[in-house]
């Protein structure tokens, strides 16, 4: 593939995983996982503890090398390159364990975020005020980030991501932790980020209800394996899904 795919059903395909697979000695964590990932869109990665999700998210990002199948950055073969030749490319990833530097400023932290990009520090604190201000933390800029409250501190997590300029943005459980009105706020930055900003948003989550609300299309995992995907509606009425991850109380 030279330049991204167009596909029928949405923008053209921005990332394309085929035949993905990463064994830990025994244990294949992602087995044969062929997904892709279509430009302006906010894709959902669902499934059970211990599905593979984490494991997919390290294997795009650069995290770990693939034991098998491929990877397609933007048309180009990225399988097996580096996390700095993917944040380059203009994938950056959020962790799903806080990743701040706590003892730290909320500007030093953003800070962080811009390291890659070749720029004056007055642009720098440009970048750091503008995701600032779109993440809620623009009154909170000398705060160390340690003492923040914890809705902020995820907030700080996807400003750090997001001061880095990427065009995909991949969120590893955002939502951990927030309360019901924060909830929402971060469901709001996630479209607003796509329609004023066209990001295009992969989000592994467990609160199925904030997927579903949030996801234009939903991909779940089941033991290491594409178990189903497809539109919200379509995935929360899915038997198998159901079956292994849903229950029928939802
Ligand atoms: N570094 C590792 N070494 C050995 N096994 C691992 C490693 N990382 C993940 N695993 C195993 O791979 C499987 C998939 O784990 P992974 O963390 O990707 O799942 P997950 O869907 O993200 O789970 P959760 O929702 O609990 O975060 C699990 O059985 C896990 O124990």
């Amino acid at each position: 593939m030279n330049a991204a795919t167009s596909t029928p059903a949405g923008g053209d395909v921005i990332l394309r995983a085929e035949h993905l697979e990463r064994r830990f000695g025994g244990l294949t964590a992602v087995s044969d996982f062929t997904f892709e990932l279509r430009q302006g869109e906010i894709l959902g990665l669902i499934g059970p503890n211990g599905a593979g999700k984490s494991t997919t998210f390290n294997l795009i990002s650069g995290f770990l090398r693939p034991s098998g199948g491929r990877l397609f950055l933007k048309g180009r073969d990225v399988t097996g390159a580096s996390t700095k030749t993917i944040s380059r490319l203009g994938l950056v990833r959020t962790f799903q364990h806080h990743s701040l530097l706590s003892e730290m400023s909320v500007v030093d932290n953003i800070l962080i975020g811009t390291f890659h990009q070749r720029l004056a520090h007055e642009k720098r604190m440009e970048k750091v005020r503008e995701v600032a201000s779109m993440t809620g933390l623009a009154d909170h800029l000398q705060i160390i980030a340690g003492n923040l409250p914890h809705g902020l501190q995820r907030m700080l997590s996807i400003a750090i991501a997001l001061a880095a300029e990427p065009q995909i943005l991949c969120l590893d459980e955002p939502l951990t932790g927030l309360q019901g009105a924060e909830v929402g706020a971060a469901l709001e930055l996630f479209e607003k980020l796509r329609t004023t900003h066209g990001l295009t948003i992969l989000l592994v989550e467990h609160n199925v209800r904030a997927v579903m609300r949030a996801c234009d299309r939903v991909i779940v995992l089941n033991y290491g394996r594409l178990l189903a995907e497809g539109s919200p509606e379509a995935v929360s009425r899915d038997e198998a899904v159901i079956e292994a991850y849903l229950g029928r109380g939802r």
